[in-house]
């Protein structure tokens, strides 16, 4: 999850929010903090890609779709991307349940390469699933993601993984709330994560630090601004939410680049963060071979 961003897929708020009706007829039953402001999103966001364009070569954004709601703005959901291509998930939010397939049809049409397709009553979100390096998986058990769902990623990537890490999520703020593995952890470089520790079971924790990997503590009043959400664009250069001043004070203290950007209506509203809003289709490894790379 840190490896240079080479391309990666968005969703824009004409697309995703569509107008300020649009968002008013959905936020409630999608379970939004408060309704998010149209044109204020629309500010956001232009500062988010005009960050993101500096550092990824290839953005591509998905269509509009009367299937799906206004949460399809968090385009990193619906299918995770591996080094063999994505796989086409089943989110664990049922009304998110028809951005896979818009998803799948998209990638069709721009040709890149599906690895498989959950199916039976597995759920999963792409927020559960993180590369912690090239061949480590962790997977989240929550209320997104389930057994199923696992059992069939772990057996759809086995021959890419060396090590499968099975997390369980608490139960924390309830079923009704967006609670991923991400919403933890974000891998910022090889050995470097944002992490906020007391929602993480103690073996994995021991299991991070056992990996050399320098664990950046998140405070409570950060964690609810989404400051555990940290987009790498590439080792130990990063994008998130403004706001989060110890976070980013302890980022930099440890070698990162950081770049904020104002996530009120886009990111804290819905309570998706910078990778929430992106899905790293390819990133490009840069230690030894080049080769292409999802981590
Ligand atoms: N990968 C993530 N953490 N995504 C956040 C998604 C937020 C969205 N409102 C949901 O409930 O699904």
């Amino acid at each position: 999850m840190y490896h240079p961003l080479e391309r990666v897929i968005i969703k824009h708020p004409n697309d995703a929010f569509i107008s300020q009706q649009h968002i008013q007829n959905e936020w409630q039953k999608l379970n939004y903090l408060s309704e998010p402001n149209f044109e204020e999103a629309k500010k956001e966001y232009a500062e988010f890609i005009a960050l993101l364009s500096k550092h990824v070569p290839i953005i591509d954004y998905l269509p509009l779709s009367e299937h799906v709601s206004m949460d399809s703005i968090y385009a990193h959901d619906p299918v995770k991307f591996t080094a063999e291509g994505a796989i086409i998930l089943k989110s664990g939010k049922e009304l998110r349940q028809p951005e896979a397939q818009v998803y799948r049809k998209f990638l069709e049409d721009k040709e890149i390469p599906i690895l498989g397709e959950l199916t039976g009553n597995a759920t999963a979100d792409g927020g559960d699933i993180v590369w912690l390096d090239e061949r480590v998986l962790a997977v989240g058990n929550g209320y997104r993601t389930n057994e199923e769902a696992i059992r069939q990623i772990k057996e759809m990537t086995s021959h890419m993984v060396d090590e499968f890490i099975e997390v369980q999520l608490p139960h924390a703020d309830g079923e009704e709330e967006c609670l991923h593995l991400m919403s933890f952890i974000s891998m910022v470089d090889k050995d470097l994560a944002v992490v906020y520790s007391p929602l993480m079971p103690v073996a994995f924790r021991k299991k991070l630090l056992g990996r050399g990997i320098q664990l950046i503590e998140v405070p409570k009043a950060e964690y609810d601004l989404l400051g555990c959400n940290v987009l790498a664009v590439a080792p130990s250069v990063c994008i998130m939410v403004a706001g989060n001043e110890s976070t980013k004070k302890q980022l930099q203290q440890a070698g990162a680049i950081v770049y904020e950007y104002k996530g009120e209506e886009i990111s804290i509203k819905g309570t998706g963060g910078p990778t929430c809003l992106t899905s790293p289709a390819v990133r490009i490894k840069t230690t030894e071979k080049r080769g292409l790379s999802h981590v």
